[in-house]
C-alpha cells in the first residue's frame, strides 16, 4: 500500500494451485472440503445411468459440441460430426417399470388370461366340430365358447386401463425426478446445455419411455408365453407339423431381429432432433426482439425447419423399419398356414392326422398372429422407448448441487457484524477458454462497500460466480467472515449473499410473490420500506391489484429500470450478509440511479457490499475500488488514490467522468474526484 492508500497487486504465492491430474476439477467439488452428501433418492436412481451406459454418453464427462448461445449448437446440421445420440439398455429401461411390478404382474396374469381364453378356442372348435361329425349335443361346448369370450373381453378391459395408469404413473415418476434435477443443475452444465433440449427430454422423450416400461413390456412378455401356450397345445395336435410351422418362423425371427435396433437408433435420432428443435425456439423466442430487430425470423425459422425436418426423416426410417416388421410379422403366419395346410394336407391325405386335428392345427397357427404381433408390437414400443430411455438417464446424470437439498441451512445471528470477504490466491478457467481469473486476492472488510471495475471481460462477473459457487476456483479459497466457503454446503452460501444481476428476471407470480421470493417471513413494514427505499411505491400505486398484480411474462410487464429495483427491493428484504451488485443500477434514470447508490451507502452498515460498475460516476465513494484487468488485480484503491497511481484507472476516469465538463475543469477534477455526475 504506497500513500496514497493504493496497493500495487502481486499475486500471492501460496494460493492452491490447480492439480493438472483432475482435468475438470474447474468444475467439481473441492474434494475433501465438500460437504458430504447423501445418496440419490429412488427415482435419482432411476435416472441416473447404467453401469453399462457407454463413457462417452456419461455427463460428467465434457461434451464441448453443445454450446448454447450459438447458432449451430442444437441443429442437426451440426450433428454431422457430433456422437450419435445415447440409447438406453433394457435393462434400465425396467428399471422404471420395477416400483410396479405388483401391478404389471397382475396385468401380465389378466393378459395371459385374456389369451388363455383365446388359446382353448380353438380347442372347443375342434370339440364341435367333432360332435358335429358324431351327432352329439354342442350346447356344453358354444356355451363354454361364449363364457370364455365375454371373460375374454372383460380382462382385456380391465388390463387395458391397469397398464395405462401404471404407464401415466411411470411418467410422472420420470418428470418429477427430471424437473427435480434439472432445476438442481450446476451452472457450469447449464452453460453449456441447451435448455430447449433438457425441456424436450422432460416433456417428449418421458412420453416415448412410459408406453414402452409398461405396455410394451407387458406386451412382449405375454407374447413370449402366450407362443409358448400355442406351440404347446400345437404339439399336443401333430409335432411334425410343430416342426414346420417353427421352422418358418425361425428364418422370419431372424430378421425381425435384425430390423429392431435400427427402430431404436432412429428413434433416438428423431428425440435428439425434437430437442434441437425445443434448443432453437427456446433460445429464439427468448431472443425474439433481438430476433425481429435483426429480421432473421427466416434464418431462425429455417433452422428450426431443419431440425424438424431431420426428426421427421428419423421418424420415417423408424416407421419404415417398424412397418417392414409388422409386414413380415403377418406374412410370416401366412406363410406358416400355408405351409402347415400343405404338409398336414398330405398327413391327412395319407390318414395319419385328422381333419378336425388339421384344422384345430390351422386355427393355432392363426392364433400365433396374437403373440407374433404382441411380440413384434410389444418389440417395437421397446426399441423405441430405449431410444428415449438413453436421453433420459444422460439428462438425469448430469451434475447437480445435491448439497442444496442435503443439508438444513445452519441460522444466522440476525444481528451479526456483516462479514469481511476474503479472496485469496483465486483462480478460474472455463472449460476450454484460456484462465478467466489468474489469482485474484483482495479483502473486503466487514460493513463496507468495495467496487469492482476494469475493461469488458476482465472477470468481474466470473468472481461473483465464484463468491455464490455457481462455480468452484481452480486453485484459491474464498472466505466469508471466518469460513471458507467451499467448506460451506452452497444452499448456506447463497443463504447469506443477495445478487442482483446485471438484467434481472421477474419471476412468476405478482408483485409481492416476487418481492418475497427468498424472504417470505419479510413483515408489512420491512416490505413498505423496502418499496419505498427502492422508489417502487410510484409503481406499486399505478397498479391495478397493486402488490397482488401479476407481473412477469404472464402479468404486467415492468420496465428494465422497474426489474432492477424490484431485484433490489428483493435483495434488501433477504437481509443478506454480503449483497453483490452486478451493474444493478446500469438501466436505471439518473435519478433512481442516485436515490438508489445512496441507499447502498446505507446498506453498507448493515452488509458488505461489492459491486461491479461500468459506470464509475457510481463508485467513486466506494470505500475501496479493485482495478480487474485480464482476470487479475491490477490495484486497489480509493478514486483519488487510483486517478494518481494507476493509468488505466485514471484513462477510464477521464473518459467517464469528465467527458461532458468544460476541458479547462478537466485535469483538476479528476484528480480530486468531482465530476458532473457525482459533484454536489
Ligand atoms: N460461461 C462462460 N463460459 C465460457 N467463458 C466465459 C463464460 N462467462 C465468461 N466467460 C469468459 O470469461 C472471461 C471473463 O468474463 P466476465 O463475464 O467475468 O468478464 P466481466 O469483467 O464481467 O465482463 P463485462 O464487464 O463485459 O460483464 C471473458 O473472456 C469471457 O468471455
Amino acid at each position: 500500500m504506497n500513500d496514497n492508500g493504493t496497493s500495487k497487486h502481486r499475486p500471492p504465492t501460496d494460493g492452491r494451485r490447480p492439480d493438472p491430474a483432475q482435468g475438470t476439477a474447474h468444475v467439481q467439488d473441492r474434494g475433501p472440503t465438500a460437504p458430504k452428501t447423501p445418496g440419490p433418492g429412488p427415482w435419482e436412481r432411476h435416472l441416473a445411468p447404467s453401469a453399462d451406459t457407454p463413457s462417452a454418453e456419461r455427463a460428467d464427462v465434457p461434451s464441448p459440441e453443445r454450446r448454447p448461445g450459438t447458432l449451430t449448437d442444437a441443429t442437426p446440421k451440426s450433428e454431422g460430426a457430433a456422437p450419435p445420440p445415447p440409447t438406453g439398455s433394457l435393462v434400465a429401461l425396467v428399471g422404471y417399470a420395477r416400483p410396479h411390478w405388483r401391478v404389471l404382474l397382475l396385468s401380465l396374469v389378466l393378459t395371459l388370461l385374456a389369451s388363455v381364453s383365446g388359446l382353448v378356442q380353438p380347442k372347443f372348435a375342434q370339440a364341435i366340430l367333432d360332435r358335429l361329425d358324431d351327432g352329439g349335443s354342442v350346447v356344453t361346448p358354444v356355451a363354454l365358447l361364449a363364457a370364455f369370450l365375454v371373460a375374454g373381453a372383460l380382462l382385456t378391459g380391465l388390463n387395458a386401463w391397469l397398464q395405462q395408469r401404471t404407464s401415466e404413473r411411470v411418467v410422472r415418476e420420470v418428470r418429477r425426478g427430471l424437473v427435480h434435477r434439472l432445476i438442481r443443475l450446476r451452472v457450469a452444465e447449464l452453460d453449456r446445455r441447451a435448455p430447449g433440449d433438457l425441456i424436450a427430454r422432460v416433456t417428449s422423450d418421458s412420453t416415448l419411455l412410459k408406453s414402452a416400461a409398461t405396455e410394451g413390456l407387458i406386451m412382449t412378455v405375454n407374447g413370449v408365453l402366450t407362443f409358448a401356450g400355442a406351440l404347446f397345445m400345437m404339439a399336443t395336435l401333430d409335432a411334425r407339423l410343430l416342426g414346420v410351422t417353427l421352422l418358418v418362423l425361425t428364418m422370419v425371427g431372424v430378421v425381425i431381429t435384425v430390423i429392431l435396433p435400427r427402430i431404436k437408433a432412429a428413434v433416438a435420432r428423431s428425440q435428439a432432433s425434437v430437442g434441437a428443435v425445443g434448443a432453437v425456439l427456446d433460445r429464439t423466442l427468448g431472443a425474439a426482439r433481438t430476433v425481429k430487430a435483426n429480421g432473421a425470423e427466416g434464418r431462425e425459422t429455417r433452422t428450426a425447419e431443419d431440425a424438424v425436418d431431420e426428426a421427421y426423416a428419423a421418424g420415417l426410417v423408424g416407421a419404415r423399419y417398424s412397418a417392414l416388421v409388422t409386414m413380415v410379422g403377418g406374412a410370416a403366419i401366412q406363410t406358416a398356414f400355408l405351409v402347415v395346410l400343405g404338409v398336414g394336407g398330405t398327413f391327412v391325405a395319407h390318414h395319419s392326422m385328422s381333419v378336425s386335428e388339421l384344422i384345430a392345427f390351422l386355427l393355432y397357427v392363426f392364433f400365433l398372429a396374437s403373440p407374433v404381433s404382441q411380440l413384434v408390437g410389444g418389440a417395437a414400443q421397446l426399441q423405441q422407448g430405449l431410444g428415449a430411455v438413453g436421453r433420459i438417464q444422460e439428462a438425469g446424470a448430469l451434475p447437480v448441487e445435491d448439497d442444496i437439498d442435503a443439508t438444513e441451512p445452519a441460522h444466522t445471528p440476525a444481528h451479526a457484524a456483516p462479514p469481511a470477504v476474503e479472496l485469496t490466491g483465486v483462480e478460474f478457467t472455463y472449460p476450454g477458454r484460456a484462465p478467466a481469473l489468474r489469482g485474484v486476492s483482495f479483502t473486503v472488510p466487514g460493513g463496507t462497500r468495495t467496487a469492482l471495475v476494469g475493461l469488458s471481460g476482465a472477470g468481474k462477473t466470473t468472481l461473483f460466480s465464484l463468491l455464490q459457487r455457481f462455480y468452484e476456483p481452480t486453485a484459491g479459497t474464498i472466505r466469508i467472515g471466518d469460513q471458507d466457503i467451499a467448506a460451506l454446503p452452497r444452499a448456506e452460501v447463497r443463504r447469506r449473499i443477495a445478487y442482483v444481476e446485471q438484467d434481472s428476471p421477474v419471476m412468476a407470480g405478482t408483485l409481492r410473490e416476487n418481492l418475497l421470493y427468498a424472504a417470505p417471513s419479510a413483515t408489512r413494514e420491512q416490505l413498505a420500506e423496502a418499496l419505498a427505499v427502492t422508489r417502487l411505491d410510484g409503481l406499486l400505486a399505478r397498479l391495478p391489484q397493486g402488490l397482488d398484480t401479476p407481473v412477469g411474462p404472464r402479468g404486467v410487464t415492468l420496465s428494465g429500470g422497474e426489474r432492477q429495483r424490484l431485484a433490489i427491493a428483493r435483495a434488501l428484504l433477504r437481509r443478506p450478509q454480503v449483497l453483490l451488485l452486478d451493474e444493478a443500477t446500469a438501466q436505471l434514470d439518473a435519478r433512481n440511479e442516485q436515490a438508489l447508490g445512496e441507499l447502498v451507502a446505507r446498506t453498507a452498515g448493515r452488509c458488505t457490499v461489492l459491486l461491479i460498475a461500468h459506470r464509475l460516476s457510481t463508485v467513486t465513494d466506494a470505500d475501496q475500488i479493485v482495478v480487474l484487468e485480464h482476470g487479475d488485480v491490477r490495484a486497489v484503491g480509493t478514486h483519488h488514490s487510483l486517478v494518481d497511481d494507476d493509468d488505466l484507472y485514471r484513462e477510464l476516469a477521464a473518459t467517464q467522468l469528465l467527458a461532458a465538463e468544460p476541458a479547462e475543469h478537466r485535469v483538476s477534477a479528476a484528480s480530486t474526484g468531482t465530476s458532473a455526475v457525482n459533484a454536489p
